[in-house]
């Protein structure tokens, strides 16, 4: 018998001491491997357990119940007597699904983060994991659909009489011929129809196929590609030169032909057997962009995103980690996926809010893989039309290679970027007269107009007429928004839902007035003043469910619709040939935030919409509706470009002292009692006093003050050393979790925060 020590995922930082009996805990799955490799009997034999299950799970009783942690050290001292040590129930695995590196970076993590490690190790799992089952976890076995030739088919002599009226369906044959192709990726090239009618004529069949490990580099074919121009050859000899660990941020205009540049630096890694792993933000991950690296490469791609289940994710975590995946994309915590073979990393989209997450353990996934690339001693590439001044700072500093892409690939030319001054100007649901005009130019000439407003719904807010009464949620002191489609009004923060009222609460009158624009009202609104073209609306209520979003973008890219309009969703990398006009309305309130990074974030998303226009051999255009045309940073981004703001932007952080030249953390107070709140952060205030290289900025409310009932205030501490900050949070935090009070309000460590709300 001997003691283990094991990391539970309870919000304390302790591991948990447990003691083993070998014989007796080696449930189901453990006698198996003792009955199946001799070596691990030879091993077991005697009271020790084989250093194997580091990195395993084990069902273990916890309190009054029981938990799954997973097994972090063995053959320990407890500090405690052994015999009051409660024992292993099960061990759940057959192998470690934790490996040494992916402790180490749990372990890197937990401190970094300032997080529980047992936390933090149930992040790095999929969902699947970490629940109590009996996880013979390698023994699902997954197969796939691909496409063949039909056994007999090839006795067939007249395939090619038979197939003469067909350029398509010959051209599938002539593939398959070389060998069997998945269907995901003969999917990208011919449509459904093609392929039933070779299976009707018995010429091709589907099988389903238990992939073996790394059969797709077998299969790699590379299909036709573009001749790269000047800066693309450059960009990829650069990084194709690149040996072991170097991080590298492309900056690249948008339709700079980035994602061109990612698919021929990874056909060289590809073709050696190495897989690479491509973050994408939340909303980029569409089928389009899957497509692409199928339809190059030939073989089927991985992706992991919020729309799988369990098992499909684990599915797809198993089959990189076994090496039966050449290219798997994800979203934020794909970042945790282990590669048998890995061969690089690419974080598309460097900059997207989404890599930060917000809620529990606040990581960012471009940290992650700054840590991971090291680990695995492999290159990373970052790449952004609009890179993070954080990113940015890293490559003018030279700690990243920096990469420009200044033009616009293949024939298409930088879209022009224009301010509308709309003082005074006479407006029909929210845009001006004159912008009217340019689109209806831009209609009739036949192509796609996108209009972006940045709140979703019919209006922000519902007014009495006669009082001025708003109705507000009572949980967030926040104008509820009307949204006309549901008939109801709804808390954008909490989400809470409520009738839409028929007359005022406070008066009782029924000249109820809506306030303000949003995409609904919009939408409505174009349809009557452009009524002979038909109008598509993009926000998150639009594209919920499965496949809604991809269905959208294929629709307008099939010009199904003229007019767009949308919210951030429609900035987010797409490829629209046909949008030559772009229209940004209300962003003006961005411009007075108390938020530092609203700049950074605002000249972003101009830069991301505007990108939207003109990306093919037409001439494109965006046009900003505002009140404050004179205002500095329009006129810096209009006229000189995000490269110019970005780098003006982080001289200005320097002479204000602010991240990425210094270092913060923000503690984050809640609680229905608006003083606990506060007085929680006055104490952590007093606590980080006595480090003097660090600065104590607040406490203040959070830019939302109420959500959901709770008051919200945060703490910024800053110093120019992360070290130094990293010290002495460690150190408030081990005090902090001692006070009573800390145990009376809702607090958490926020590690280089992004957002204020
Ligand atoms: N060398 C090239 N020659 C011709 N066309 C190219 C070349 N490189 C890319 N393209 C085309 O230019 C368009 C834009 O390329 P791509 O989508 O790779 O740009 P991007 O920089 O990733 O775009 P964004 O950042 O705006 O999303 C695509 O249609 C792509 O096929
Ligand atoms: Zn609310």
């Amino acid at each position: 018998m001997q003691v283990i020590q094991v990391a539970i995922a309870v919000p304390m930082p302790q591991l948990f001491d447990y003691k083993i009996h070998t014989p007796a805990a080696a449930g189901s799955a453990m006698s198996e491997v003792l009955q199946s490799d001799p070596l691990l009997v030879k091993a077991d034999l005697g009271d020790t357990v084989n250093v194997d299950l580091i990195g395993c799970r084990v069902l273990v009783p916890f309190g009054p119940r029981k938990c799954v942690g997973i097994v972090v050290r063995v053959n320990v001292e407890s500090d405690y007597e052994t015999s009051k040590l409660k024992s292993v129930i099960e061990i759940l695995d057959i192998a470690p699904v934790c490996s040494q590196q992916m402790l180490t970076l749990g372990k890197w993590m937990s401190d970094y983060y300032h997080h529980p490690i047992g936390e933090v190790l149930q992040t790095l799992l999929p969902a699947a994991l970490r629940k109590q089952q009996s996880g013979k976890t390698r023994a699902a076995v997954a197969t796939q659909p691909y496409l063949q030739l039909d056994a007999d088919s090839a006795a067939q002599s007249d395939v090619d009489d038979l197939l003469a009226r067909s350029v398509k369906q010959f051209d599938l044959y002539r593939l398959l011929e070389k060998g069997r192709q998945p269907l995901s990726a003969i999917k990208q090239e011919f449509t459904p129809a093609i392929v039933k009618a070779l299976t009707e004529k018995q010429l091709i069949e589907k099988v389903d196929v238990v992939e073996k490990p790394e059969e797709w580099t077998t299969q790699l074919t590379i299909s036709e590609k573009p001749l790269p121009n000047v800066e693309q050859a450059m960009a990829i000899s650069t990084i194709n030169l690149a040996s072991g660990f170097d991080t590298m941020l492309i900056e690249g205009v948008t339709g700079s032909g980035k994602t061109e540049v990612y698919l021929q630096i990874i056909e060289p890694l590809l073709a050696a057997g190495k897989q690479v792993l491509i973050l994408v933000p939340e909303i980029g991950l569409t089928p389009q962009t899957v497509g692409r690296f199928e339809k190059r490469f030939g073989i089927r791609v991985g992706t992991l995103h919020s729309n799988l289940n369990d098992t499909e994710r684990l599915q797809v975590w198993q089959q990189a980690k076994d090496g039966s995946l050449g290219i798997i994309i994800g979203t934020r915590s794909s970042i945790f996926t282990e590669m048998k073979n890995p061969g690089m990393i690419i974080v598309d989209e460097e900059h997207d809010e989404s890599f930060k997450q917000q809620d529990n353990l606040k990581y960012h996934a471009r940290d992650i893989a700054v840590y991971r690339a090291k680990q695995l001693n492999i290159p990373l590439v970052l790449g952004s039309a609009t890179p993070s001044l954080e990113s940015l700072h890293n490559a003018l500093e030279k700690k990243y290679r920096h990469i420009l892409l200044p033009n616009r690939a293949g024939s298409a030319a930088m879209p022009a970027q224009r301010l509308m001054n709309i003082k005074g100007q006479p407006m029909q649901f929210g845009i001006a007269q004159g912008m009217l005009e340019k689109m209806q130019i831009q209609l009739a000439a036949g192509n796609q107009v996108m209009v972006f407003v940045n709140r979703r719904g019919y209006a922000p807010a519902l007014l009495c007429h006669q009082c001025g009464h708003v109705e507000q949620c009572t949980r967030c002191d926040n104008p509820m928004t009307v949204h006309k489609s549901a008939n109801n009004l709804q808390c954008h923060r909490c989400a809470d839902i409520r009738a839409l009222p028929k007359a005022c609460a406070e008066c009782g009158h029924n000249e109820l007035d809506t306030f303000g624009i949003g995409t609904e009202q919009l939408q409505q609104g174009l349809e009557t003043l452009f009524p002979d073209y038909s109008t598509v609306r993009v926000d998150s209520d639009t594209v919920r469910g499965k496949g809604k979003l991809s269905k959208l973008l294929k629709e307008i890219n099939q010009k199904k619709y003229q007019i767009l309009v949308g919210t951030q969703i429609l900035s987010k990398g797409h490829h629209f040939p046909d949008v030559t006009l772009v229209v940004i309305l209300n962003v003006d309130s961005a411009l007075f935030s108390a938020d530092f990074r609203a700049p950074e974030k605002l000249a972003q998303l101009i830069t991301q919409l505007s990108g939207r226009a003109g990306r093919s051999d037409k001439v494109g255009e965006m046009w900003l509706q505002t009140h404050c045309p004179e205002h500095p940073l329009l006129q810096d981004l209009i006229n000189n470009g995000f490269s110019d703001f970005a780098r003006y932007a982080l001289l200005e952080r320097k002479h204000a002292a602010l991240p990425p030249h210094e270092h913060q953390i923000c503690i984050r107070s809640e609680s229905q009692h608006k003083y606990l709140s506060i007085h929680f952060l006055n104490l952590c205030a007093e606590l980080f006093t006595q480090f003097k290289h660090a600065k104590v900025l607040g406490p203040f409310p959070a830019f939302i003050e109420k959500k959901q009932g709770r008051y919200r205030n945060l703490l910024i501490i800053q110093s120019a050393s992360r070290k130094y900050l990293q010290q002495a949070t460690e150190q408030a935090n081990k005090a902090l979790s001692e006070m009573p009070v800390s145990r009376q309000v809702r607090w958490s460590i926020d590690v280089s925060p992004i957002d204020f709300s």
